[in-house]
């Protein structure tokens, strides 16, 4: 233990890679569990208030659906990652659903990521960065965002529309995702091709998220001893191109990877060996179907999401050594 307390105790007093790594430690974990409800597939037994509109029966039942989850798995978690969308598409009751579940999970001691791919003109972005991850200054008080630990960027739109997210990050003690190296197949119509020089895009996007991870430290303090282990900016790289793993933690050394992928898309936890080379909190697996959906017909969902959730923890575990 370092003495940066978890997640929930006073965020903006440590830098978000410092917080990141007591978690990991702590909770001798580095599984997220991924919350992407679909009200037509929750786990059974949740009975919305009677006379409920659709939208606030189906906002009741996937909060009490992502709850019994979050329970389940919780201890064998570092963190829990919310698709905002399957909350959002809920209308103004899946949004206070999606605040109460991470207000759940932040009782649960876990760190709340919110995936929301967010990606867009300065000004704009500054808006979404304290809607995830700060808040905004009005004539009758600050009002608080979602109050997240952490939020996914899409870096299409370049530097000026990532810095915002930095910016709001660094203040709060909270961390920012880039996308980089995506698990899905279609990663490669962009993501994959050679710029100019012979670098692949992903690869120019790596250097990007690096040259604004160290300004961000730069900013919270001098780059020396002292410095955390890891940058309050990492990267979203897609357990599904394991190959690209060393190249990639050679052009972020301090970034934290999220690595989705493991599992429904066919990526396996023993190929990400070197996203962990960085010490604890460098990887973070985070896995939403084979967690969620582990069940077997007949199988109680809890009961097999909580083994799986374990049996994931214990496989990166073994592997980040
Ligand atoms: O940012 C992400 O979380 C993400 C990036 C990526 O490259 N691939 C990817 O599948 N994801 C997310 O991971 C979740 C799917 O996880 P699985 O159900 O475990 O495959 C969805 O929420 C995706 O949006």
């Amino acid at each position: 233990m370092t003495g940066v307390p978890a997640p929930a105790a006073d965020p903006a007093a440590h830098p978000w890679g410092a917080r990141l790594a007591a978690a990991v430690r702590a909770r001798e974990s580095a599984l997220l569990v991924g919350l992407d409800p679909d009200p037509s597939a929750l786990w059974p037994g949740a009975t919305p208030p009677s006379a409920a509109s659709p939208a606030d029966a189906a906002a009741h039942a996937v909060a009490d659906h992502a709850r019994r989850v979050l329970d389940a798995v919780a201890p064998a978690c570092v963190g829990v990652k919310l698709q905002s969308a399957s909350f959002e598409r809920l209308g103004a009751p899946g949004v206070a659903a999606l605040a109460r579940v991470a207000a759940h999970a932040r009782d649960l001691g876990l760190i709340v990521l919110l995936d929301a791919k967010r990606g867009d003109i300065d000004v704009s972005a500054a808006s979404y960065a304290a809607a995830a991850l700060g808040s905004t200054p009005t004539p009758w008080g600050p009002v608080e965002g979602l109050g997240a630990d952490a939020v996914t960027v899409a870096p299409y739109m370049g530097r000026d529309s990532i810095q915002p997210f930095a910016d709001v990050a660094a203040a709060n003690g909270r961390g920012v995702f880039v996308l980089v190296r995506t698990s899905n197949p279609g990663a490669g119509d962009l993501q994959e091709r050679p710029l100019g020089d012979g670098r692949s895009l992903w690869e120019r996007t790596a250097e990007l998220v690096a040259s604004i991870g160290t300004d961000a430290a730069r900013a919270a303090g001098p780059l020396g001893p002292e410095r955390p282990a890891l940058d309050p900016i990492g990267a979203v790289v897609g357990a599904t191109a394991p190959d690209h793993l060393e190249r990639l933690r050679e052009l972020l050394p301090r970034a934290p990877l999220l690595l989705p992928g493991v599992g429904a898309q066919g990526g396996r936890v023993e190929d990400l060996a070197a996203a962990f080379a960085a010490g604890p909190g460098a990887g973070l697996v985070t896995v939403s179907r084979s967690i969620v959906g582990a069940a077997a017909p007949g199988e109680d969902p809890a009961e097999a999401a909580r083994r799986a959730a374990e049996s994931l923890r214990a496989a990166i575990a073994a592997v980040a050594g």
